[in-house]
């Protein structure tokens, strides 16, 4: 496909999702055993040449580059926070880029500059640079005579003239970053580790390893000892290398391949100068990401700045700083809508939705009245087992139950459907119509609590509007306690109704 002379953001984000791999495929490959592997870092650097670069060029970018099962994307955000206000105080680093994923409201949150999503005319501008560079670069080689088949070839399927969509955002965001002089650069990992596209990176600033569990089961295996063997294939001979306290198989993989790479992985606790910090949510899986993110931010200011000297007793003020006004957008998320206090998470795995119910448990404490709750996740089958999870997590805390559970679909709006930033071919859509996922989550909710009142409903907008609608019956004090998570498309899109226009 060429660009068709499309020059929009909207031209682009439509151009991006033709380059998501269809359903039908995907499950090809699944039945196939078509996993990522070494191959999939050859094609990126083979992409990586056609748009003029070599891999050393990404030293200039200073990577900080984030792995984990869970929050990856908060590590990076503290890291990348403290940056900035360093920067503010003393003009170093100029430029501190953020690539993290998935997006919660719009694709271009992905690329982030000093903090802000990048602008929708320079998205488009530099998403159609890269766009052409791929396409002329195929035809030259082909031209002269060059197989381009043959570099990147994996099981014998030739190599597309551009790699599939969140491979083509990352290698754009090395074009952007480089383009606009950015000189440190924090990348979340997309999934994995040693074969993510991300990888290509031979000399990051430091590299962190996140809290490791069990998600992506397909792709990376089904324990966390395997897990972990992907998550450690960041690790650089050369780089400084950090994790937090890792449940003992994964702790043993990531130190055994420390050890094979040479590098000296530093085991972190939760940083005994973070006392007095105002770390938000209060809870110690984010102290953990907090302390991943300070030492992170440590080795990369090390590195950029000569007059930088760790202070081992106590934080700069720009790094309290740094923690405490820190932006990362649908995780822990309170709103008051009247007699409505809406609580949002985008956990989507076992054990971060049990943190996710916890936390929402203890937000409830204080306040009177039913608790709902909306629940999607689209397109895993394993999902369903989640909810006995978050069934005892709310239990245990001593919150009883939900009162009002609702199931519905990623699909944004009940009239015009997705937003152009959602649409998603990865899922089976004939599933999507009839509900099957939601129904089946129903199913089993009401067999885990039979009080519970458990609905169906096609939209994320249907689902938002029956939790107003029970708002609308609350006396007096109390009120209705809603809590959205399991995904975050399901949270993206209701935080874009919540907050109309203006959610980014
Ligand atoms: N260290 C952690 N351990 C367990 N759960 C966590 C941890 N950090 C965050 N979470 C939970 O996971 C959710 C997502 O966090 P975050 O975006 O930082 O993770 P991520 O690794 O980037 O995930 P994703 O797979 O969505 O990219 C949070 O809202 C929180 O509920
Ligand atoms: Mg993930
Ligand atoms: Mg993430």
């Amino acid at each position: 496909m060429a660009s068709q002379g499309g020059t929009t953001y909207n031209d682009a984000i439509d151009a991006l999702n033709s380059l998501q791999t269809p359903f039908a495929i995907i499950e090809a490959r699944r039945k196939a055993g078509i996993r990522p592997d070494a191959a999939s870092i050859a094609e990126m650097r083979v992409y990586l040449r056609r748009i003029g670069l070599a891999p050393s060029d990404l030293d200039r970018l200073n990577i900080i580059h984030v792995a984990g099962t869970k929050g990856k994307g908060s590590t990076c955000a503290f890291a990348a926070s403290i940056l900035q206000q360093y920067q503010k105080a003393h003009g170093v680093p100029r430029k501190i880029g953020l690539f993290t994923s998935p997006h919660l409201i719009a694709v271009r949150e992905r690329i982030r500059i000093n903090g802000a999503p990048i602008a929708e005319d320079l998205f488009a501008k530099y998403f159609f640079e890269v766009w052409d560079l791929l396409g002329k670069a195929e035809e030259a080689e082909k031209a002269q005579g060059e197989d381009p088949v043959s570099e990147g070839e994996r099981g014998g399927v030739p190599m597309a003239t551009r790699p599939i969509y969140a491979r083509y955002l990352t290698l754009m965001s090395y074009h952007v970053y480089l383009k606009e002089g950015v000189d440190v650069a924090v990348y979340e990992t997309g999934i994995g580790g040693e074969y993510d596209a991300t990888n290509i990176v031979e000399r990051p600033v430091a590299a962190g390893i996140s809290t490791l569990g069990i998600d992506h089961v397909f792709a990376l295996g089904d324990t966390v000892d395997k897990i972990a063997w992907h998550k450690a294939g960041i690790m650089k001979l050369g780089s400084a290398a950090f994790t937090i306290e890792q449940v003992p198989e994964a702790a043993k993989v990531l130190q055994k391949r420390a050890n094979e790479k040479k590098v000296e992985l530093k085991v972190l606790g939760v940083d005994s100068r973070l006392k007095g910090v105002d770390v938000r949510p209060d809870a110690l899986f984010q102290k953990k990401n907090a302390s991943l993110g300070v030492a992170l931010a440590e080795a990369a200011l090390q590195k950029l700045d000569p007059s930088f000297k760790q202070n081992l007793d106590q934080l700069p003020k720009e790094f309290v700083d740094g923690l405490e006004q820190v932006i990362w957008r649908g995780r822990c998320e309170v709103k008051t809508e009247g007699p409505l206090v809406w609580h949002v998470d985008g956990a989507h795995t076992v054990d971060s939705l049990k943190m996710a119910t916890k936390w929402f448990a203890g937000e409830c404490a204080s306040r009177q009245g039913p608790k709902a709750l909306i629940f999607n996740q689209q397109g895993r089958t394993e999902a369903v087992d989640f909810l006995d999870g978050m069934v005892a997590a709310l239990k245990s805390q001593g919150q009883g139950s939900f009162d009002h559970v609702v199931f519905c679909t990623n699909v944004t709006y009940a009239v015009t459907g997705y937003k152009r930033d959602f649409v998603n071919h990865q899922y089976d859509p004939a599933a999507i119509e009839k509900l099957t996922a939601q129904h089946q989550f129903a199913e089993k909710w009401s067999a885990l609590d039979p009080n519970a009142k458990v609905v169906v409903l096609p939209t994320i907008e249907d689902a938002i509007n029956h939790v107003r609608d029970l708002a609308k019956d609350v006396d007096g004090q109390e009120t209705v306690q809603a809590l959205i998570t399991g995904s975050l498309h399901l949270v993206g899109g209701a935080l874009g109704i919540l907050e109309k226009a203006d959610a980014l």
